[in-house]
């Protein structure tokens, strides 16, 4: 384990220096806020003996040297060598007018977006892995699930529009396809016949709806903050935020997405861009899902609420048509998640449990199946299911989905033809409406069960971002058991699989936090997609090269000599495939050696070519692997990339708040200037900076105490930085003042990050010792609150020098009062 470490903190540019350097830019840092202030409670102690000629000297000087540093081309590649290269001002602009945008002189700069999102005017998105926003780097393996036998066009454009399709804002929109937001690979391309055989369907597609205003917003008022470029599929969100002085200004967020959809893309359109495409594959042996994520009322029950209903329509149509005499039939469920709990929607709520069979497939058991041929049939069952659900009354929606509900419609062929065998899975495609993405909220809204219900939702999404997380760090481990709906989403990311995500967003300002909240997530989503080493076990075994044996001996669906044995193989060819994989993590090897043993088990076991005849050793069970070295080295790489990626925001944040210091210098300067207003803001300055300099701190503390218990720093010599002593100068003063501050703070955190600072703080001021009762694992009350507040404010005051308690405040405090 250190001896991986170190292997990677050589690889990697001085890990532990970057530590060092943090600490010591820290500790300047700190030192300046400590004079800072220490002038500031000078000077208000002097109220009206301020020499302002001095005062100006000194001011303008720390100005000019400021705009001569950022000016200089050295410090651009200063900058941009640290990864700020978006704070580097343009060398023509380097007068003090560009930090007009705090005081009027440079009005209508856009502060800086985060590096990767900003977009070149008029041209594509940078991309700093060089990676196109789309999913093209998956399709080239995707030929090899298309069907040998033709696919038959499935779309009439004169067809019936479903029973909700209403659209109660734009009706029937006459515009075409493209000025109404709808991008240009519109896949109904993908049903011509001459495209069938090259159609490709990305492995993760990320896909983003805007709705429009509602009544309640247009009644409000409410500005549409949301922008689209369909063409492009990008869309920004235009943020207004409030600097220091209090002023407006407007922040650019800008997003790509494998698709955009305004507010004027019909429910069919949806359709085409999502499920439409994946509806022949899953006659392919594949398993996909397409769910809706987003707050509440930004839209999730009605764009899902349509799309089951066209795609069955559309697999009958290829099982009566197509498919015809193959002995396939269309099977449908429906049942939600509440509460950590599953349901059937279709049989009176009946609680069901759900269970892993031999070969890791998700088996729901007890789930009502309903064999289904027609699509009325259907349409009821959807109506009877959606009638069953959970729902509840929000601020935002009148009727809000309180679980999350899954309709799934699963293709079985039937055993030789026989009616008496029970049928065999060939496919399935599953549909996901989640509960609100924010309903953490409720957690102080409402009554008790809304609480539980929100915490429960918040734990299930939490969840399925870990999981997208493991799977975006390619970790051996993902956390499929942290909630029941990762349990149940399983199949969506490993195995032969297809997933859309739909997030739903609304336009209005107010719920700008929110929209910004379910961007990034399916920002994060999408990253799943980029490059092949982000591949899953479904990308291995679509892998051309590499492998001796082609890929295209895998029996077609249309070949099915003998179904029994087809079923067992390809289950063999995922479990193969599994242990590729595995051994791929285990040995960090190259793909080639992995895929080589992938190819001997598939000559071994016949895959693709004869029946099975050797008996399969026992796949291994990556859900139950216990947690290795390498799981922890990944944490701890992990952990060290996110401390980079907060020193380097929290740099984005001191320059802002630089910038805004000095125009408070300018203003300080002019005549008639009220000290008052400038003690203030200087305060609010100043503790701004103290705050985020102990954040920073904390999660230093942490990762130095990860890297210790994992004797990373210990066995380097003995040399390792230790954490910093908070308690000597000029730390303290900064930091209780900080302290206090962020404890003041700690009413608006949740539990888990409030025990996290909690216990980063008792570890960074030694005061484990003092800390008599661990707080309760459950979510504050006003009485805990209190009770913790007054042990830190006790401790602070007990245990640090008189002295600087004096400097920080003059009393010894009391209890406090709410
Ligand atoms: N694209 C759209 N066009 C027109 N109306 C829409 C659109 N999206 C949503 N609405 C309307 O907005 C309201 C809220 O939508 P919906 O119930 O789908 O939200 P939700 O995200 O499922 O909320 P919750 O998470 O609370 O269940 C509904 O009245 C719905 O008809």
């Amino acid at each position: 384990m250190v001896a991986k470490y170190w292997e990677y903190a050589i690889n990697n540019a001085n890990t532990i220096a970057t530590i060092l350097k943090v600490q010591n830019w820290m500790t300047e840092m700190a030192a300046t806020i400590h004079n800072t202030q220490s002038i500031q409670d000078t000077a208000v102690g002097r109220h009206g003996q301020r020499s302002g000629s001095s005062g100006a000297h000194h001011q303008r000087q720390y100005s000019d040297n400021f705009l001569e540093v950022t000016s200089s081309s050295s410090n651009g590649r200063w900058l941009q060598s640290a990864g700020l290269q978006h704070l580097q001002q343009p060398s023509s602009n380097t007068s003090s007018q560009d930090f007009g945008y705090y005081g009027g002189g440079g009005g209508g700069q856009e502060p800086l977006t985060p590096p990767g999102r900003q977009k070149k005017h008029g041209g594509a998105v940078d991309d700093p892995n060089g990676f196109s926003p789309g999913l093209l780097d998956l399709h080239s393996f995707d030929t090899e699930l298309i069907s040998e036998v033709p696919v038959a066009p499935m779309y009439n454009s004169t067809r019936d529009r479903s029973f909700d399709d209403a659209e109660p804002y734009f009706g029937n929109s006459k515009q075409p396809s493209k000025a109404r937001g709808l991008p240009d690979n519109n896949l109904l391309k993908n049903f011509a016949p001459e495209k069938e055989k090259a159609s490709t369907v990305a492995k993760i597609k990320v896909v983003v709806r805007k709705r429009p205003l509602n009544k309640k917003e247009l009644a409000k008022n409410e500005e549409d903050i949301i922008t689209t470029d369909t063409h492009s599929n990008c869309l920004t969100v235009h943020e207004t935020k409030l600097k220091v002085d209090l002023t407006e200004y407007m922040e650019k967020h800008e997003f790509v997405f494998d698709a955009v959809l305004n507010e004027e893309v019909s429910n069919d359109e949806v359709y085409h861009e999502t499920v439409e495409p994946i509806v022949p594959i899953i006659f392919q042996r594949t398993k996909a899902t397409c769910f809706a994520y987003g707050q509440t009322g930004s839209g999730k029950t009605f764009t899902m609420k349509p799309l089951p209903l066209k795609a069955s329509r559309d697999i009958l149509r290829l099982v009566n048509h197509t498919y015809r005499s193959q002995g396939f039939h269309l099977y449908f469920s429906f049942f939600e998640i509440y509460g950590g709990k599953l349901y059937d929607l279709l049989n009176d709520r009946k609680k069901l449990c759900m269970r892993e069979d031999g070969k890791q497939q998700v088996c729901i058991v007890g789930l009502q199946e309903y064999r289904v041929s027609d699509v009325e049939t259907i349409k009821e069952l959807i109506e009877r299911g959606n009638a069953t659900r959970s729902t509840g009354t929000t601020g935002a929606n009148e009727e809000s989905s309180r679980s999350h509900a899954i309709l799934q419609l699963v293709i079985k062929r039937s055993v030789d033809g026989s009616e008496s065998k029970p049928p065999r899975v060939v496919g399935k495609l599953s549909f996901i409406d989640l509960a609100g993405s924010e309903r953490g909220a409720d957690t102080t809204d409402n009554d008790k069960q809304t609480r539980m219900e929100g915490a429960e939702i918040n734990k299930s999404l939490l969840a399925l971002k870990e999981c997208i997380r493991a799977l975006d760090n390619d970790q051996g481990h993902i956390p499929f058991r942290g909630s029941k709906l990762t349990e149940v989403l399983r199949d969506s990311f490993v195995g032969n699989s297809r997933t859309v995500m739909i997030s739903c967003i609304s336009p209005n300002a107010g719920s700008c936090e929110h929209t910004l909240n379910t961007l990034r997530y399916a920002d994060r989503v999408k990253s799943l997609s980029k490059g092949n080493k982000k591949e899953t076990i479904a990308s291995s075994i679509n892998v051309k090269e590499s492998t001796t044996v082609s890929m295209t001996s895998l029996p077609p669906v249309s070949s099915y000599e003998d179904d029994e044995d087809d079923y067992d193989t390809t289950e063999e060819l995922y479990e193969a495939a599994e242990q590729v994989q595995q051994s791929s993590w285990k040995n960090n090897n190259t793909k080639a050696e992995a895929y080589s043993s992938f190819d001997k088990n598939r000559r071994v076991n016949g895959i693709g070519q004869t029946k099975l005849k050797e008996p399969q050793p026992p796949p291994l069970k990556s859900e139950s692997r216990n947690w290795s070295p390498d799981d922890e080295l990944n944490a701890l790489l992990k952990e060290e990339e996110d401390l980079v990626n907060a020193h380097r925001k929290q740099v984005e944040d001191t320059m802002d708040i630089v910038r805004v210091e000095m125009n408070l210098l300018v203003e300080a300067d002019e005549p008639g200037n009220q000290l008052d207003g400038y003690v203030t803001k200087l305060n609010t300055i100043l503790a701004q900076k103290a705050s985020s300099i102990l954040q920073l701190q904390n999660r230093l503390a942490h990762f130095q105490r990860r890297l210790r218990e994992h004797d990373v720093l210990v066995s380097s010599g003995g040399d390792a930085p230790k954490a910093t002593p908070l308690t000597e100068k000029p730390y303290g003063i900064a930091n209780i003042r900080a302290s206090i501050l962020v404890i003041l703070d700690l009413e608006r955190m949740n539990y888990d990050s409030w025990r996290e600072l909690f216990e980063t703080h008792c570890y960074c001021f030694g005061m484990a010792n003092h800390l008599k009762e661990k707080p309760d694992p459950k979510p504050f009350g006003l009485e805990e609150w209190k009770r913790i507040d007054n042990i830190v404010k006790m401790w602070i005051y007990d245990t640090l020098s008189p002295s600087l308690l004096q400097m920080s405040s003059k009393r010894k405090p009391n209890a406090i009062r709410y």
